[in-house]
């Protein structure tokens, strides 16, 4: 289903680092895979569930089912069809594409194939730039805006450090940083990133805000106070602070300091149907995955990607079976235990 070892073969094997690779000691990378190993699933039986229905809403968005494409940048690194290709899949499947504001296509242009789009945004500390890019959102009929917390620096990657892999090759750019003068300017990480920053682009834009980054509890209740459509429990793959906390491990926190006020997203480590269902049992509505679409990019393009998700979909859906659901709001805490030892 995911060819991850063909998705390496076949890139170059600094690109390869960039997308496998996590911060410092890769600590917080392993760790998000391994908090959902330490979780076994405690099924209910006979209960006659018939067919399934994974169907998910979220923020006005009908999708097929509770799994979303994280944003990830440089698409067109893993294969030239880039971020198109990744969104032909999203629409094929039913679901949304978070488009990265790092992606190599406009998003105007990844619009066209029809997907559910939601845009990513590093808020930039020049205001009425960040204003130009949230306009190209709306303007490419985005429905959400996700914006990313965890990143008031970059995190230290130290593969990319040994590669010196620092920027795209010359014929690839972030279409989507153009200015009003048609100059593509350099994603910067606003230091100086706060809850004012959320609530000035509250006052701009009438899209749905979405926090990614979120691990903490007290941070889920202030995104409640602020107005927030909904929050992503992520440690960006581990991409930023190595040591943070898996984000499984994070969501029950969350998830009760939110206490039903907002839809509460996870990503991070899931990599099989049974990891959707554990996340969605652990309070997740519904789950983002990020390294498996790129290298269903990188080994298959539009099809590739659509293959992991189909299995994902096949998967989650067997495992609501045999653990006694018809559909995911019926999933709770209880099914989910973590063995002493
Ligand atoms: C290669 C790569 C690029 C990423 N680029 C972005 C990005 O541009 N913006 C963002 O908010 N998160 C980015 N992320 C983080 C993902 O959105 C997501 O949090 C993470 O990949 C989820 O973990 P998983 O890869 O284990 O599924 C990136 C992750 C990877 C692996
Ligand atoms: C400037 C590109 C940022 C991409 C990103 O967020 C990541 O690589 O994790």
């Amino acid at each position: 289903m995911v060819d991850e070892a063909g998705a390496r073969r076949r890139l170059d094997p600094a690109h390869w680092d960039f997308f496998a690779g996590g911060a410092g000691d890769e600590r917080t990378l392993g760790a998000n895979v391994e908090a959902f190993g330490r979780r076994r699933i405690v099924p209910r039986v006979l209960r006659g569930t018939g067919e399934r229905d994974l169907r998910t809403g979220l923020l006005g968005c009908e999708l097929t089912m509770p799994v979303l494409i994280a944003p990830t940048a440089f698409h067109r690194l893993a294969h030239p069809d880039g971020e198109v290709a990744t969104a032909r899949a999203a629409a094929a499947a039913g679901t949304v594409l978070v488009v990265s504001m790092a992606a190599t296509q406009p998003v105007g242009e990844i619009a066209t194939t029809g997907a559910l789009l939601w845009f990513q945004l590093y808020p930039q500390p020049d205001r009425e730039f960040t204003t130009t890019v949230v306009r190209r959102a709306e303007a490419a009929g985005c429905r959400a805006l996700v914006v990313t917390v965890d990143s008031p620096v970059f995190g230290r990657r130290e593969r990319d450090l040994r590669n010196g892999f620092l920027d795209l090759p010359s014929g690839l750019a972030c279409e989507n940083m153009r200015d009003a003068d048609g100059r593509i300017r350099d994603i910067v990480m606003d230091e100086g990133l706060s809850w004012d920053s959320i609530a000035w682009l509250r006052s701009r834009t009438h899209l749905p805000i979405v926090l990614k980054g979120v691990l903490h509890p007290a941070d889920a209740r202030l995104a409640v106070e602020h107005g927030v459509d909904a929050l992503i429990v992520s440690n960006h793959g581990g991409r930023q602070l190595d040591g943070a906390i898996a984000s499984l491990d994070a969501l029950p926190a969350v998830v009760e300091a939110v206490g039903g006020r907002l839809p509460v997203l996870l990503d991070g480590g899931v990599r099989r149907g049974t990891d959707v269902l554990v996340a969605l049992a652990l309070g997740a509505t519904a789950v983002l995955v990020g390294r498996p679409v790129i290298w269903g990019l990188t080994t298959g393009g539009a099809d590739g990607v659509r293959s992991v998700l189909e299995g994902l979909r096949t998967e989650l859906d067997r495992a609501l079976a045999l653990a006694g659901a018809a559909r995911p709001t019926e999933l709770g805490a209880d099914l989910v235990a973590v063995p002493r030892g």
